[in-house]
C-alpha cells in the first residue's frame, strides 16, 4: 500500500518550484503544497497581493495562484517547518553550470541540491520522500541518499527522481496537460505515492516508471535531442543562405517525414533559456568523466554551431552596415529567450549585443516583460565592459517606437507575436535610410517590410 501524501514541501521558488506546484495544489485540493525558497524578495513576490508582481510570467500562472493560494499552496522562507510537516519534499534548487574548480564551464554545480540534503536530513524526524525535480547528472540519487543516510536522525528516506520537462512560456498547459510524466526509483511504495499525486489529472499510461539512473539520464539526453534539432536546422539555415534554398520550405518538407517530425524545427538566432546549454555541458562533462571522449565531441557540436548561430548573426548585422556600426543605433525588439517569458538566462540577445558592442554599437532595447534591471544584469554578468559602459551604450525603453526611432537597424531577438502588429510604415519613416531589419526569429512577412521599403534579412533566406 502506498502512504496517501498529505503535505508536500518544494525547496526552490523559481520558474519550476513555483508553475509546478501551484499545477498540483491546484488539481489536488486535498494536499498541502508549501513552497519554500531562502530568497525572501522571491517568496514576497509570490505572496504580492497584485498578481501582476509575481516572479515568474507564465501565461496562465496567475490565475491558478489566485485559485490555490492560502487554500492549499503557500509561499514561505520557514524552510525547516515545512520540511518537518511535509510528507514528501520537492527539491527543485538551481544546478547551474560550475564556474569554479573542477569541471568548471562544464559539470552542473550541485552546492544547493547537497543543502537541501543536508537540511532535510538534520530538520526529517519521521520517514520521508525526497524528489529529485531539478535537473541532475545521473547518479545524483547515489550522493544524495549517502548524505541523507549519514547525516539523518535514523529515519527513512526513499528517493525519486521526477524530472520536470515543462517549457518556460507553456508552463502550464505542459503541467496540465504533459506528454509524460517520468518517475525513477527503488522503492515501489514511494513511487507508487508519486504516481498516484499525477493521477488526480494525467492519465496513468501517460505516467512512465523507470530505475533511478534512467529518470535522471533520460532529462539530459532530452534537452540534448531538442537542442541537437535547433543546433541541426540552424547549421542548414546558413547553406540555405549560401543557395538560395529557404530554411522555412526546407524544414517543413524534412519535417513532413513521420519519422523526423515538424517540431523543434525552427531556425533561428540560436537557442537560449537556462536549461539547453548547460545540460548538454553537464551531459559532456559525464561523458569524459566516463573516457567516453568520442560521444563528449558529439554532444559538444550541438553547443558550439549554437555559438556559431549567435555570431554569424551579428557578424551579418556588421557587414551590412557597410562594415561598421561603431556609433550607429540598432534598436533590439526582443531579450527574453523567447516569447511568453520574462526569463532572460542565456538568451540570444545578450550574446549579439555583447558582440555588437564591442564594436562600439549603441543599442537601444525594448521587450514587453523583461525590466531594465535584468539587461543591465545580463551585460554586466559577461565582464566584457564596466557597467557604467554598458549603462551608456544600451538604452532601455517603454515602447517599440522610442527603440526605432533613428536606429540605423533593427534585430528582431524574441518572437513575440505583438512584434506582427507594429505599424511598421510608421516605424520606417523614423528610421535612418536604408532601414535595415534582421529578423533573428522569422517573425515577419517579408513582403510587406519590403513592400514599406525595408531591407530584409531573416535567417535561413
Ligand atoms: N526553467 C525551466 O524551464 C526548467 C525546466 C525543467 C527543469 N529545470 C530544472 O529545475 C531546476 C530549477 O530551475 P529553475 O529555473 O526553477 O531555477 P531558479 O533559479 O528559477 O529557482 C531556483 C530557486 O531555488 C532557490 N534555492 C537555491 N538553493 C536553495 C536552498 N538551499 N534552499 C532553499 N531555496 C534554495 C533559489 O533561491 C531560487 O529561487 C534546475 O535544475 C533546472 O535545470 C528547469
Ligand atoms: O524550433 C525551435 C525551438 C526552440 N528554439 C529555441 O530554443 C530555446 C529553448 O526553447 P524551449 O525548449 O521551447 O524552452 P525551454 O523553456 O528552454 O524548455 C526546454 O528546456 C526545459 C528545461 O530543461 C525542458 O523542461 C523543456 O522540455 C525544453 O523544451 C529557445 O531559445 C527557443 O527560441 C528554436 O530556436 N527553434
Amino acid at each position: 500500500m502506498s502512504k496517501t501524501i498529505k503535505k508536500i514541501c518544494c525547496i526552490g521558488a523559481g520558474y519550476v518550484g513555483g508553475p509546478t506546484m501551484s499545477v498540483i495544489a491546484k488539481q489536488c485540493p486535498h494536499i498541502d503544497v508549501t513552497i519554500v525558497d531562502v530568497n525572501a524578495a522571491r517568496i514576497n513576490a509570490w505572496n504580492d497581493k497584485n498578481l501582476e508582481n509575481l516572479p515568474v510570467y507564465e501565461p496562465g500562472l496567475s490565475e491558478i495562484v489566485a485559485e490555490a493560494r492560502n487554500r492549499n499552496l503557500f509561499f514561505s522562507t520557514d524552510i525547516d517547518s515545512a520540511i518537518d510537516e511535509a510528507d514528501m519534499i520537492f527539491i527543485s534548487v538551481n544546478t547551474p553550470t560550475k564556474n569554479y574548480g573542477k569541471g568548471k564551464g562544464l559539470a552542473a554545480d550541485l552546492k544547493y541540491i547537497e543543502l537541501c540534503a543536508r537540511q532535510i536530513a538534520a530538520v526529517a524526524k519521521n520517514s520521508k520522500i525526497v524528489v529529485e525535480k531539478s535537473t541532475l547528472p545521473v547518479r545524483t540519487a547515489a550522493a544524495l541518499k549517502s548524505i541523507l543516510d549519514n547525516t539523518g536522525n535514523g529515519v527513512d528516506f526513499h528517493i525519486l527522481s521526477n524530472p520536470e520537462f515543462l517549457a518556460e512560456g507553456t508552463a502550464i498547459t505542459d503541467l496540465i496537460n504533459p506528454d509524460r510524466v517520468l518517475i525513477g526509483g527503488e522503492d515501489e511504495n514511494a513511487i507508487a505515492a508519486l504516481v498516484d499525486i499525477y493521477a488526480n489529472w494525467v492519465d496513468r499510461s501517460k505516467i512512465l516508471t523507470t530505475n533511478l539512473w534512467s529518470s535522471e539520464l533520460s532529462k539530459l539526453t532530452a534537452n540534448a535531442f531538442l537542442a541537437q534539432r535547433v543546433s541541426s536546422i540552424n547549421a542548414i539555415s546558413a547553406l540555405c543562405e549560401k543557395t538560395g534554398a529557404n530554411v522555412d520550405e526546407v524544414a517543413k518538407a524534412i519535417g513532413m517525414d513521420t519519422r523526423i517530425g515538424s517540431k523543434f524545427l525552427k531556425a533561428s538566432v540560436g537557442f537560449g533559456g537556462s536549461c539547453f546549454q548547460k545540460d548538454i555541458l553537464n551531459l559532456v562533462y559525464i561523458a569524459r568523466s566516463y573516457g567516453l571522449t568520442e560521444v563528449a565531441d558529439y554532444w559538444d557540436q550541438v553547443i558550439i554551431m549554437n555559438d556559431y548561430q549567435k555570431h554569424r548573426f551579428a557578424d551579418h548585422i556588421i557587414q551590412t552596415l557597410y562594415n561598421t556600426v561603431s556609433g550607429k543605433k540598432i534598436a533590439f525588439l526582443g531579450w527574453a529567450f523567447k516569447k511568453d517569458t520574462n526569463d532572460t538566462r542565456e538568451s540570444a540577445a545578450i550574446y549579439v549585443a555583447d558582440y555588437l558592442l564591442n564594436e562600439q554599437a549603441e543599442i537601444t532595447v525594448y521587450d514587453p516583460k523583461v525590466s531594465a534591471e535584468r539587461i543591465y544584469a545580463d551585460l554586466d554578468y559577461l565582464n566584457s565592459r564596466s557597467s557604467d559602459e554598458n549603462r551608456r551604450l544600451v538604452k532601455i525603453v517603454d515602447t517599440p517606437y522610442d527603440a526605432c526611432d533613428d536606429a540605423h537597424a533593427i534585430a528582431i531577438l524574441t518572437e513575440w507575436d505583438v512584434f506582427k502588429t507594429y505599424e511598421w510604415q510608421k516605424i520606417k519613416e523614423k528610421m535612418k535610410k536604408p532601414a535595415f531589419v534582421f529578423d533573428g526569429r522569422k517573425l515577419l512577412n517579408r513582403k510587406e517590410l519590403e513592400d514599406i521599403g525595408f531591407k530584409y534579412y531573416a535567417i535561413g533566406e
